[in-house]
């Protein structure tokens, strides 16, 4: 039976083992007193002057022995009572049910206690710590120039590799092809960010892109690509611009998920990887589900896990998804994310998207909300901003359109999406209505096992926000709908590590 032990006279309490009720007394004088009762007489005995302990028939339990079990709460219940031992009851309640509250309110999403510890302690140790290592003084010379693998409005994406220490001068210039896979001396492959130089907003964004990986790297390091640090370029030569600014990531996987969702296999092309096996005894389309369902279960768990920090991605999509060689799908891109505890990267007005993902609401926020204050102030009314607009939903939009390119084969193309999204406008982001008129005849089977779960659970991610911005389901729901339990594809996954691990 768990108890909540207030210092003052007595409360009721049912026991759930046998659902007998108890009258529950403390007081310093007094030992805590439990009585069994029923709901009846407990209102008379409530005021009863216990002084006396009582033996328990069938329920003997005293406050001494259960916070025996936790001494923590024990030393702090009796520090409590010496300390307000000459106040009157009514004010210790009123200690008691404020303290309560404040600590609920500060641990509320997106928690302004851990928040504070993570800006004033946990960054500075950061630093700190990585100074000492050498971690903060990323050179231009430390790294070799590889392909380059993308491109964005405000940065260019290369591949590349840590040079060793014992190789020369010459040999770091940029190595094009595959000349860097060959070239065994180079084993530590990292991906470079170069932030574009005189384009406006770019470094700016920058910046953002390396205080989330940063604010990450403390807070939820399994969730995205391992961050090393930047740089900036001191001349100009080949890639570098003098005053140029580098982000530099480890490198997690040759391909995203965009690259295997382009594949006719898919998500049969990602088997292996995800489970370490070819999945036996099944049918190919449970083969399917089994894997879009594990690489839905780590989108999501990963997204609450950064919610749960107070940022929001806002550009979350299968380019934005690495998967890494452990079958593991990490979040790449934080240069559109908004931390929405101290307003980082937000401005009202201002959307950041690609149009292909993002809700029909378009910003992450309602546009009236205004700019944010200092961010102490923002961070102490974030609970409030977090409760009444649940901007975590925003991501969650873009997740269940991922959950449908996976599973609809038709919507995996540019075309077919661009066809769903249209379609889905004309109904009122309705996806139930969609499924009667689309003239697209999609292929359902994979959203339909299992009692439709995964069409279920679609339906819950693709919506309008609706009464009072949700509608949608957070992240943290969406892992307890049915779609996620009998966790098949766990099993799968955790048996096929135990095989690989023999
Ligand atoms: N840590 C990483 N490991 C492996 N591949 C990566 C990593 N980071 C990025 N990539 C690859 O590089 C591509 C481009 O990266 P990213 O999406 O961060 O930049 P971008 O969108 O081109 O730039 P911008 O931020 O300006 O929009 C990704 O689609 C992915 O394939």
């Amino acid at each position: 039976m768990v108890s909540l032990f207030l210092p003052t006279s007595t409360h009721l309490q049912q026991n759930p083992t046998n659902s007998t009720w108890l009258s529950v007394s403390s007081s310093k004088q007094n030992p805590l007193t439990l009585l069994p009762c029923t709901r009846k007489t407990w209102s008379c005995n409530a005021f009863q002057d216990i002084s006396t302990q009582v033996e328990l028939l069938n329920n003997t339990l005293h406050i001494d022995e259960t916070l025996a079990l936790f001494p923590s709460i024990k030393s702090g219940y009796s520090q409590f009572l010496n300390i307000t031992d000459d106040l009157p009851e009514v004010e210790r309640w009123w200690i008691v049910a404020f303290g309560g509250l404040s600590w609920a309110y500060l641990t509320a999403r997106p928690g302004v206690l851990i928040g504070a510890i993570d800006a004033y302690i946990l960054a500075p140790l950061q630093v700190g710590l990585d100074n000492v290592l050498g971690r903060r003084n990323l050179k231009r010379r430390d790294f070799v120039i590889g392909n380059k693998i993308g491109e964005g409005s405000f940065g260019v994406v290369y591949s590349g590799a840590i040079v060793p220490k014992n190789v020369s001068v010459e040999d770091r210039v940029q190595k094009r092809g595959r000349q860097l896979e060959i070239d065994g001396r180079f084993k530590e492959k990292v991906i470079l960010k170069k932030v574009k130089v005189g384009v406006q907003g770019a470094e700016e964004c920058g910046n953002y892109e390396e205080w989330f990986n940063y604010r990450l790297s403390r807070a939820a390091p399994e969730t995205c690509a391992e961050f090393l640090g930047s740089f900036v370029a001191d001349k100009t030569s080949s890639q570098f611009t003098k005053g140029g600014k580098w982000l530099v990531w480890k490198f997690e996987g040759d391909r995203d998920l965009g690259n295997y969702m382009s594949e006719r296999n898919f998500p049969l092309n990602l088997e292996s990887i995800m489970f370490g096996r070819v999945l036996q005894g099944l049918e190919s389309v449970e083969r399917d589900a089994l894997i879009i369902k594990q690489i839905m279960r780590q989108i999501i768990t990963s997204l609450k896990k950064i919610h749960d920090t107070g940022i929001v991605h806002r550009d979350i999509k299968p380019a934005n998804l690495v998967v890494t060689r452990k079958g593991e799908i990490k979040i790449i891109d934080f240069g559109a994310a908004a931390d929405l505890r101290i307003g980082k990267n937000y401005t009202p007005n201002r959307t950041l998207l690609d149009p292909d993902y993002c809700p029909p609401e378009l910003y992450v926020l309602p546009e009236e909300t205004p700019t944010p204050p200092p961010e102490p102030i923002a961070a102490l009314l974030s609970p409030i901003l977090w409760l009444l607009n649940s901007p975590d939903l925003f991501d969650m939009y873009s997740a269940g359109i991922t959950l449908m390119q996976m599973a609809i084969p038709s919507m995996r193309s540019t075309a077919g999406l661009k066809n769903f999204n249209s379609e889905i406008k004309n109904v009122g982001y309705d996806l139930k209505k969609w499924r009667e008129v689309t003239r697209s005849r999609p292929d359902l089977q994979i959203l339909d096992l299992d009692s439709g779960r995964g069409w279920d659970l679609a339906t819950k991610l693709i919506s309008e926000r609706g009464f009072l911005r949700r509608g949608r389901l957070s992240a943290a729901a969406a892992l307890r709908h049915p779609y996620f339990f009998l966790g098949s594809d766990q099993a799968a996954a955790v048996l096929s590590k135990l095989k690989l691990s023999k």
